[in-house]
């Protein structure tokens, strides 16, 4: 038998380093691998699959605070929503889970699993709660990437705010930050670029390939065939994913246009030429014409910014020629930028389309998720490892701050050593980068003549700029080769000025945005003329601050991720590792503090008010005089109040037994009493059971459950009657009270017709007819009646009558069931409670007819047809009218693509032009006997 092992390690008695390892391998051996101390879950990464989340498991953990329920990170989720609704005893407040741990310890699986769970939690029949889970893969195909120490490691520190309006989900906002952007043009040995290169090129249909700009995949430097299909599953998803969220198809087409424009671009190479000026490679001409299209810009322009600067100096405009190094940076700095500005401006957009749809002055409640990087120890450690240590650094004090209160040890290293102005690391580094002559050790001297004395910093003597700081996780030498670089990571204004005037309009919206206080991309309406050059960087301390303030004022719950080995094996624990990452998450520390003082830390109101009932069966005042006055947490306290707690529970339990004890004598006495009254009687019969009186039937109840299935005769129903003049029932309009109802049922209707021949008729008819499952506006009794007697599966769909929508009704095993489909904003077709987004409603159709619909997961089988001499005239109207349509639109069509109904790159004429260009070299090439491999420089993507 499995030994039980303790489920919170603050209430071990004696604990120290080695029994707390001994215990946490003793429950990752059990497949356990949530442990608490005090209100902290530690989650060790099983890298297994685990059935430990599972629908049954997480119903279990709805509301669990009522049972007593094994570790759980669904525990913690719903910890956070019953506080934030206030039924943990505290009031209605904001919360926050803060998920740290190193790379690959399991944090955006367990971001996953929250969101998952609090959706779960606050399932109301609404699409959003779809769409905020979609907003994962989406980021992660564009913010992740395959790293030596993750396959699927985020690249960008998030926090996720899930807005609530009571128990119902309203809304979502997303804050992303320090998108590590030189993955796009360099990955180390082991690394790739980020996942959404591979799966587009990977998922891409050959006639999408051609569209876009992009070569034949299997050139690019692809692995097998199985991961290969995974990355088109992948892509499919992130297509899906984006459409569920609300993207715009033309949307979707400028941005992977701009995607292919960046793949594009790190295949242009420069040449020397005899004058000083450079040239773009013979080879690579074509790449320069196929990036000018698909960034939507003039090819001379694109290479004018590629191979020099443009300076203005009393009013003269200055050209300074790039030599060849020069050349390459400006062009990877433009390849940054654009992929940088693509993921915040998909930020924004998820944000602009979950954000809550509520009256400005009704107040919603939040739960904040933050995924953010753990600390990072590399064997050079630059500019971005700078950046996340002080993230962490700042978190580790909100850590301490919590836990330990007025006990932290942990002097404001952030603030001292990092933010004091006009001398902190941070404020030396914007004051260097300001100079345009200052180089990254000028940046190095002035802290070492700065810090040379602080307790953190310690100065490194060496030829490389070198500085070490000492973190609370331990001691990290940065290099800060390219630190002025990185933080003014300016867009030349030539090159800015250049995707401004973009015809895409969303490169030009991408280049005049600007950044917030918080990090994120905040596009601008009009399109303004660069004069300033954009910090990235620099609002770090601003955006921590913001987010700090936020995490300040709310209820804290942490996830401390472990990961248990480096080789992502399941079942290996490495002690040294796990007990390591242990001690840079504090949590030994932690573990000494809650034992000496209180595992379980609440608001001194939530305190008051579970104990209530307590501190009436003792001296209230003394308690509250002892609370009061002294914080309870703080140690000083504690005897005392321990002491105090015995005695309340002593004489609660005396209380109780004395109460116990008097109901006792009093049934004694009762029973006795009653014997004494009835001596000689026989012995009472029990009573018979009454039989029950029938209740009386509501009106609902009349109705069998079966009755709709039942057909009724009923006068030939005007079924397509999608006529404005819609029969009103006579009989309903003599009161006035349903007159009026009648009146705005007849106005929704007359809408709702006007909304079908306005936007969708075309998309249903093909050849001018509908198809054969559609029935047009008629009633839920009437679908009913249709499907009565058909075989399982059967099914039609209908236009609801009160509202812009479809709804889909099948005939289901014991009953028909009617699925509503909801209308996106950008057009897609969604059966609401589904993950997946159609283009049209037959796609829709098409679809369930190979995957089951949810929750019964039952197929579309049979369309029920209509009989040919019931088609109503109006329906017989409108596709004899859309019949001539089309037909007059095929007398026009010519041979350009752009006429269709699909979006295309804005230029897309000199794309197809340039990639004719790219396949004629490399036939040529081929001929000469080279292998073609003109992708080289795709920034790690080539064969
Ligand atoms: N609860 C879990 N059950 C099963 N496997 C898991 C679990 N958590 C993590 N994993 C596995 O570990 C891998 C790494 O986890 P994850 O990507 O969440 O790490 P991370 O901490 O977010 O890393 P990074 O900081 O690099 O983004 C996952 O891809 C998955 O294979």
């Amino acid at each position: 038998m499995e030994e039980k092992l303790p489920e919170d390690l603050a209430n071990l008695s004696e604990l120290d380093e080695k029994s707390l390892l001994e215990v946490l391998t003793g429950r990752f051996t059990q497949n356990l691998i949530y442990t608490y101390i005090g209100d902290i879950l530690v989650a060790i990464n099983p890298f297994k699959y685990l059935s430990i989340y599972e629908k049954e498991v997480s119903e279990r953990y709805k509301c669990h605070e009522k049972k007593s329920l094994p570790p759980h990170i669904f525990a913690v989720a719903d910890r956070a929503y019953q506080s934030m609704l206030g039924r943990l005893a505290t009031g209605p407040k904001n919360q926050c889970i803060v998920i740290s741990g190193e790379s690959g310890a399991g944090k955006t699986e367990s971001t996953k699993l929250l969101l998952r769970h609090i959706m779960e939690l606050c399932k109301a029949n609404s699409q959003l709660e779809q769409q905020i889970l979609q907003v994962n893969p989406l980021l992660e195909a564009f913010g992740n990437a395959q790293t030596v120490m993750n396959d699927n490691s985020s690249r960008f520190g998030k926090y996720i705010q899930l807005r609530f309006q009571n128990s119902s989900v309203k809304g979502a906002k997303i804050n992303e930050y320090l998108l590590e952007k030189s993955r796009v043009v360099h990955q180390d040995e082991g690394e790739q670029n980020f996942h959404i290169f591979y799966f587009m090129l990977a998922g891409i249909s050959m006639e999408d390939k051609e569209i876009y700009g992009l070569l034949d995949p299997t050139r690019y430097r692809f692995g097998q065939e199985d991961v290969v299909q995974a990355w088109r599953v992948k892509y499919a998803e992130v297509c899906n994913a984006m459409d569920m969220v609300g993207f715009e198809e033309q949307e979707k087409v400028d941005m992977m246009t701009i995607l292919a424009g960046i793949l594009s671009l790190g295949n242009i190479t420069f040449e020397t030429t005899d004058s000083d000026a450079l040239k773009v490679s013979e080879a690579s001409r074509g790449w320069l014409k196929a990036t000018a299209g698909q960034f939507g810009v003039q090819e001379e322009d694109l290479l004018k910014s590629l191979t020099c600067t443009t300076s203005v100096t009393r009013g003269e405009a200055i050209q300074r020629l790039h030599n060849q190094q020069q050349a390459e940076d400006a062009r990877d700095s433009i390849a940054k930028v654009a992929y940088g500005r693509v993921f915040g401006w998909i930020v924004s957009k998820i944000n602009e389309l979950l954000a809550p749809k509520v009256d400005c002055d009704v107040e919603l409640n939040e739960i904040g998720i933050l995924d953010i990087f753990g600390f990072e120890n590399f064997a050079v450690n630059r500019f971005e490892q700078l950046c996340i240590n002080l993230a962490n650094e700042q978190l580790q004090y909100f850590f301490n701050h919590v836990t330990w209160k007025t006990l932290s040890p942990m002097p404001p290293l952030f603030q001292d050593l990092f933010l004091t102005k006009p001398i902190g690391i941070l404020s030396l580094l914007d004051e260097q980068s300001a100079f345009p002559q200052a180089t990254d050790r000028d940046f190095v001297d002035k802290l070492n003549s700065k810090f040379k004395t602080a307790p953190n910093f310690e100065v490194v003597r060496n030829h490389t700029p070198l500085f070490t700081i000492v973190h609370y996780a331990g001691k990290v030498q940065y290099n800060a080769s390219g630190f002025l670089e990185k933080n003014r990571d300016t867009i030349p204004a030539n090159i800015r000025e250049l995707f401004i005037n973009s015809v895409t309009p969303l490169l030009s919206v991408l280049f005049a945005a600007t950044i917030s206080r918080t990090g994120t991309l905040m596009p601008r309406k009009a399109k303004v003329r660069c004069i300033y050059n954009i910090y990235i960087y620099f609002d770090i301390p601003h955006s921590l601050a913001v987010l700090m303030e936020k995490m300040f004022a709310a209820g804290p719950h942490f996830v401390r991720c472990i990961k248990p080995n480096r080789s992502k094996q399941p079942d290996q624990l490495d002690s040294k590792l796990v007990m390591d990452q242990l001690r840079y998450n504090g949590l030994m520390e932690t573990i000494r503090i809650r034992r000496d003082g209180f595992s379980w830390r609440p608001a001194f109101k939530e305190f008051a008010e579970r104990f209530m009932s307590l501190f009436c069966v003792v001296r209230v005042c003394l308690i509250l005089d002892c609370v009061s006055c002294v914080d309870y947490r703080a140690r000083i306290c504690r005897r005392r109040y321990l002491s105090l707690l015995a005695e309340i529970w002593r004489q609660r339990q005396a209380q109780r037994e004395r109460e116990e004890r008097e109901e006792e004598e009093r049934r004694r006495q009762q029973l006795e009493d009653e014997r004494k009254r009835r001596p000689a009687s026989p012995p009472v019969p029990l009573p018979r059971k009454k039989k029950p009186e029938p209740r009386p039937r509501s009106v609902l109840s009349t109705v069998p459950k079966a009755v709709h299935l039942v057909p009724v005769p009923r006068p030939r129903s005007k079924l397509f009657e999608l006529n404005e003049n819609v029969h009103l029932d006579a009989s309903l309009m003599l009161q006035p009270i349903d007159e009026e109802r009648m009146k705005e049922k007849h106005l929704k209707k007359t809408n709702t017709i006007r909304w079908f021949r306005e936007t969708q008729v075309r998309k249903l008819t093909r050849d001018g007819s509908f198809p054969s499952w559609f029935h047009g506006m008629i009633t839920r009794r009437q679908a009913e009646d249709l499907l009565i007697d058909k075989p399982l599966g059967c099914f039609l769909v209908r236009v609801g009558q009160s509202r812009e929508g479809y709804t889909l009704t099948f005939r289901g095993a014991d009953r028909c069931r009617h699925y509503m489909v909801e209308m996106q904003s950008n057009g897609k077709y969604v059966i609401l409670g589904e993950d997946r987004a159609h283009s049209s409603l037959t796609d829709l159709v098409q679809y369930h007819t190979q995957v089951g619909i949810k929750p019964f997961m039952e197929l579309l089988t049979l369309p029920c047809g209509q009989v040919k001499s019931h088609k109503p005239p109006v329906l017989k109207r409108i596709s004899d009218r859309r019949r001539r349509v089309e037909a007059a639109q095929m007398e026009h069509k010519d041979d350009d693509p752009t006429r269709e109904s699909r979006p295309f790159p804005r230029l897309y004429p000199s794309i197809r032009l340039a990639m004719r260009e790219i396949q004629q070299i490399q036939q040529v090439q081929t001929h000469r006997g080279y292998t073609p491999c003109p992708n080289t420089h795709t920034y790690g993507l080539c064969t």
